[in-house]
């Protein structure tokens, strides 16, 4: 298989400009350009928690396997109800979920049954117990109208029928499918291997935590953010900590990763400052793009595939401002590294009202960071949080979703209906 190059999938876009590129072209681009790892492994059942399908699960098993009640009461024969008089019926026998009974009711007659019980043959609905107008000895008399032919029956397979797909390959699979593959007694479940992403932050003005505070330095605040967002997706991650901004440092840096995982992640040195490497380097190592993406935070962004001795791994070059160093990874790695690991998972985007203005110049996506709750008259709306500046960390922290303000957006009014992303499932 000839992989592309990254002229290859430009090429396909009309007006393809990496100084004033907008974010869905980025967006595709990328998605054009990564290719999924393609290796399958077995776990157990409770291991494959968040991880992702390998392959379609077919039921082996139809789910229910028998017709059964759905609460507890009599079964009986629907033909045996009157519409417009009382019913009495022999009560025959018992059925209790889990026991099958070999008691098959006749006309008149009918079963005392538990939900979950297996319906007796020739019964085809069940009256709740606290609807029968009388209970006797060994009889009950039902009033006319309470129940309808059908009632509370559950039927085969009305889950999942046997040789039906239970759950498509791709899918991130969440408490409901463990329960879901449990009903059907799968005990491994086929999951794609885990990403190997190598992560780490450019800069001589950093220090680690534990480091003194030197003049005119910063701690190193992105090593953590990445180091969390790649675990919540589900990375394997080699955490690789501070590179100096010395061009041999980097190449050692960035050929050590590429050997040794599937993609890289680095912050900082993106943009066009004079201690900036990082931009020569990656270049020098392969099929590296340096964009100016039309949005903020996160204009400067690198992406591509950088090879050493015959390894090659694909590359996220994200800036190094704090903010837009998770808008960048939201927007465009997230969804990457979720495809290189064969996974479909697009997040949903919610529309709410504003409840202040919000400024916007046009010609660009704002990525604002936005608390979601409630209005004086107790409707949803989204306020931003203050300052929106691509350093300031406390703002994200405060948020609880994004709001998303489209290119071809201009300023927001008050009550205008505006699209955000909550943080939850995303961050
Ligand atoms: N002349 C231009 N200057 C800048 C441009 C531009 O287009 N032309 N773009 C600006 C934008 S927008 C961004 S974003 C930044 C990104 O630049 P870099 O990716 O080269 O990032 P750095 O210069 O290394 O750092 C920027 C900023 O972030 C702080 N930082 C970096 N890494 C960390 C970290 N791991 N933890 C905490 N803080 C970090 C760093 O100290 C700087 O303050 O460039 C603009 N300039
Ligand atoms: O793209 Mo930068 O994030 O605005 O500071």
């Amino acid at each position: 298989m000839t992989i592309p190059t990254l002229n290859d999938v430009t090429s396909c876009l009309s007006a393809y400009d990496p100084d004033a590129l907008p974010v869905r072209d980025a967006q595709r681009i990328i998605r054009d350009f990564i290719k999924p790892v393609g290796a399958i492994e077995q776990v157990a059942l409770l291991a494959a928690l968040d991880r992702v399908l390998g392959e379609d699960i077919i039921s082996p098993i139809s789910v229910p396997a028998h017709d059964n009640s759905a609460m507890d009461g009599y079964a009986l024969r629907g033909a045996d109800l009157l519409e417009d008089a009382p019913v009495t019926l022999a009560v025959m026998g018992t059925v209790l979920a889990g026991r099958p009974s070999d008691v098959v009711p006749g006309g008149g007659e009918c079963v005392r049954i538990m939900t979950g019980g297996v319906m007796p043959a020739g019964c085809d609905s069940v009256i709740p117990q606290e609807l029968v107008a009388a209970i006797g000895v060994d009889s009950i008399t039902i009033a006319p109208g309470v129940i309808r032919t059908g009632d509370n029956r559950r039927f085969a397979g009305e889950d999942l029928m046997a040789g039906s797909a239970a759950l498509r390959k791709g899918k991130v699979i969440r408490p409901a499918d463990l329960g879901l593959l449990a009903s059907l007694g799968i005990a491994t479940v086929p999951v794609t291997r885990r990403l190997r992403v190598a992560f780490f932050s450019t800069g001589d003005e950093l220090r680690s935590i534990g480091q003194p505070l030197d003049a005119g330095c910063v701690y190193d605040s992105n090593r953590y953010t990445l180091h969390g967002m790649l675990t919540r997706l589900g990375c394997e991650i080699v955490d690789m900590g501070v590179v100096r901004d010395d061009p041999q440092a980097l190449e050692d840096a960035l050929r050590h990763a590429c050997e040794n995982v599937d993609a890289i992640v680095t912050s900082g040195g993106v943009s066009v400052g004079a201690a900036d490497y990082t931009r020569q380097i990656m270049a020098k190592l392969g099929d590296v793009s340096f964009w100016k993406i039309g949005m903020r935070p996160g204009r400067p962004f690198a992406f591509g595939r950088i090879a050493s001795n015959g390894h090659s791994a694909f590359l996220f070059g994200l800036p190094g401002n704090p903010v837009a160093v998770m808008v960048s990874f939201y927007f465009f790695a997230r969804d990457a590294l979720l495809r290189m690991m064969g996974a479909e998972a697009p997040l949903p985007m919610l529309k709410v009202r504003s409840a202040g203005a919000i400024r916007k110049k046009p010609g660009r996506t704002e990525y604002q960071r936005g608390i979601l709750g409630s209005d004086d008259e107790g409707r949803q709306s989204v306020r931003i949080t203050g300052s929106q500046g691509s350093g300031i960390l406390r703002s994200m922290s405060e948020a609880n979703c994004m709001v998303i303000l489209h290119d071809e957006q201009g300023n927001v009014d008050a009550g205008d209906l505006v699209d955000i992303m909550l943080f939850e499932g995303l961050i």
